[in-house]
């Protein structure tokens, strides 16, 4: 087909914004995507990173008025991301890292979606606050700027590196031991690191205090030590301790509780006291939601810590002498994204709470004191509002922020009481479709074991009685949709495609089923789930069903689609309900789960042989014999997360079945479409896949 000339194309892309027609894909996706949003520790400083088309770059801003400044000056769509953004404490520098694919394994490892014959590397950047030249001060990661805004420590080949801020004399060791450094940790007063080292089923936590002392170990056992945090005074260490690897191979199908304990140690002494140990239920498990424990060390000597064990991710604190830990945050609600702030007295947080029954299914900001069950709702409404950070002077919160029709944007609000208001709004395209998106609203259905699944719908206003309907399954699994933008940039791509397919007549059904957060543990961890026999499977099933038993919905128009555990979900959608699903777009799916039940042990796990077939079974590779509805395969080769080759096996089988399969094959980028070029090729692709299929 004959493209069309620039201008005809300019006057269609006008016409379409102007006389009601559809937007393009590079309008929807074009939106800048915030991240690493960080605060200096005095003053009210803030910088933060964002993606535009591609073009990675730090931002900025200082109050009252926080207006963005772009500091960097990368003007490429070239895949790398900016990650460990920090600004020093006395607001000199800004650094971060430059490059590799932190949301996979393997975070350093570089990327190379523009396929450079010399790869890039991943490498630490430093540049003045005030502006400058950004400089690269060494390849590594996970930098560490010392309080006293002079050096920076950072980890290469797992050992520990110290090079000057401002890269004046060249990177030095700064010590090289067994095992791998990680967690870099500075001393409030700068004079020593504490950090973990890695020692292949054991860790220890370790104390640096310079190159002629020993480096001092903290309470070294047959554990895995992790998460240093020191006391305010920098006289102690709490840190988080988890079982070594060994044993006797224990069951792969039973539910165990994963044990976990603070310990609290002295330096000058070097043992540590056990603080709190979890308790030894399913719920008490070590939780593995954002931030994981979330170990802080606040005022009043509060150590603060977030856990699961009374059904949802809540915070704790209990002093540092010991104690009772008290329950900060009691309610039905989840809280994440939480940081410490400045003055260690306030925690401040997003949960999915608020006075709304939609809350449940939105995140808006509190914060509570360390020391004081009182907590407080900052932010209510329709909007979704994530990643808080409070100013070192402690006067604004910056965070992000979204509604159905306005991506992630940087605010600012007062701490305390006040509204946010964008700072960064004038990043938004001019050409950014807003007003023609739709609202999704909340959906909750019944699965078939009476488990409420929450739900967006996403109707397009007016066109045919009977419309095309698709299923959308997100990736984690332990994700949540939500009724607006995502925080996330992978789900802020598939928003943004749920929308277009809104704008090209589909209605969309975004479902939250099980394994999933935001509604309790139960419904986060239940039984027989995943690689231990799907049982989450039920709920995307039922929720084709709802479709199906809808006026305005085609029965034989459903389609699906998901990325990773997504792309599972839907396969195994496509090869058990071929006759509910009649198309669907698998992007980088595991599709043959058999290899990860039973890991190798000597002697094997009792139940290793059952696990292997319930593996199997939970596989969609298991029913490709009943799988006939088209579909398309979308996988990018240097996948950290999903190995390339889960859809190579997938379509041989379908091949050798007779399926029709469609593929599209991405060389050299990741899980996370590091290019945007790539992210546009891969909408554009399962749009016109689905529109195809369904849509006429
Ligand atoms: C065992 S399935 C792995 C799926 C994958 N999880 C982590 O990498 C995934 O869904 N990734 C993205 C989409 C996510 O974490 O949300």
């Amino acid at each position: 087909m004959r493209k069309p000339s620039l201008l005809t194309a300019f006057y269609l892309c006008f016409a379409s914004m102007t006389y009601g027609q559809h937007y393009s894909m590079e309008a929807i996706t074009g939106y800048p995507f915030p991240s690493e949003l960080t605060p200096a520790a005095q003053g009210s400083k803030v910088a933060w990173a964002v993606n535009e088309q591609g073009k990675r770059n730090v931002y900025v801003a200082t109050g009252p008025d926080f207006s963005p400044r772009k500091l960097s000056n990368y003007t490429q769509d070239d895949g790398q991301e900016i990650t460990s953004l920090s600004i020093s404490d006395n607001g000199k520098w800004v650094v971060y890292t430059r490059g590799g694919d932190h949301s996979g394994k393997d975070g350093f490892t570089p990327v190379n979606p523009t396929h450079d014959p010399i790869p890039p590397k991943t490498e630490i950047w430093s540049v003045p606050f005030e502006g400058g030249t950004a400089k690269v001060l060494s390849e590594g990661d996970y930098p560490a700027v010392s309080p006293h805004g002079d050096s920076v420590a950072f980890i290469k080949g797992g050992q520990a590196y110290i090079i000057a801020i401002d890269g004046s004399a060249p990177p030095r060791v700064l010590f090289s031991i067994k095992g791998n450094s990680s967690s870099l940790e500075w001393s409030p007063d700068g004079s020593k690191i504490a950090f973990v080292s890695d020692r292949n089923g054991h860790s220890f936590i370790g104390v640096y205090t310079s190159a002629t002392a020993p480096i001092q170990w903290i309470s070294p056992g047959f554990a895995q030590d992790n998460s240093p945090r020191w006391s305010p005074d920098g006289t102690q260490i709490a840190f988080v301790r988890t079982p070594g690897t060994g044993g006797a191979p224990d069951s792969i199908l039973a539910r165990r509780h994963k044990p976990w304990e603070i310990r609290v140690a002295n330096i000058s002494e070097g043992n540590s006291t056990l603080l709190w140990k979890a308790p030894a239920t399913l719920s008490g498990s070590i939780p593995t939601t954002d931030g994981a424990t979330n170990l802080h060390w606040g005022a009043n000597n509060s150590v603060t810590f977030l856990s699961y064990h009374d059904g949802w991710p809540h915070l704790y604190s209990i002093p540092g002498k010991g104690g009772t830990p008290l329950l900060l945050t009691p309610g039905n609600f989840m809280c994440e994204q939480i940081s410490l702030t400045a003055d260690k007295k306030w925690l401040v947080f997003s949960a999915n709470n608020g006075p709304s029954p939609q809350d449940i299914d939105r995140r808006h900001i509190a914060r509570v004191p360390v020391d004081k069950a009182a907590m407080e709702m900052l932010t209510t409404g329709d909007g979704i509002e994530t990643y808080p950070v409070v100013t070192g002077d402690g006067q604004n919160i910056i965070l992000f922020t979204a509604t159905a029709q306005q991506p992630l944007l940087t605010a600012k609000m007062p701490f305390g009481k006040g509204k946010p208001s964008l700072i960064s709004a004038s990043l938004l395209p001019k050409d950014f479709p807003a007003a023609k998106l739709i609202t999704p609203t909340q959906v909750i259905f019944k699965a078939p074991d009476g488990t409420p699944v929450h739900a967006q719908l996403y109707q397009p206003a007016g066109g045919p009685a009977k419309k095309p309907a698709i299923v959308y399954v997100h990736g984690g699994p332990q994700r949540q949709m939500v009724l607006g933008w995502h925080w996330m940039d992978y789900y802020s791509i598939d928003y943004a495609l749920n929308q277009y397919l809104v704008d090209n007549g589909f209605i969309v059904l975004a479902i939250n089923y099980r394994l999933g957060i935001g509604y309790g543990y139960e419904f986060h961890k239940p039984a027989n789930a995943g690689v231990l026999g799907a049982s989450e499977y039920q709920d995307v099933k039922a929720a084709g069903e709802w479709l199906a038993a809808q006026s305005q919905v085609d029965p034989k128009r459903i389609g699906i689609y998901g990325g990773s555990y997504g792309g599972f979900l839907t396969a195994h959608a496509l090869g058990r309900d071929s006759r509910l699903f009649a198309a669907g777009v698998d992007i980088h799916g595991v599709h043959n789960r058999s290899q990860f039940a039973a890991p190798p042990a000597t002697p094997p796990a009792p139940d290793a042989d059952t696990a292997e077939k319930v593996a199997l079974l939970s596989s969609p590779v298991a029913y490709v014999d009943t799988w006939t509805s088209p579909v398309l395969l979308i996988h990018a080769d240097d996948d950290r997360n999903v190995n390339f080759n889960q859809s190579i096996d997938l379509i041989n089988r379908l091949e050798k079945k007779g399926v029709n399969y469609e593929t599209l094959s991405i060389p050299d980028d990741t899980h996370h479409w590091m290019k945007y070029s790539n992210e546009l090729k891969v909408n554009k692709a399962a749009a016109e896949f689905l529109i195809r299929q369904l849509g006429k």
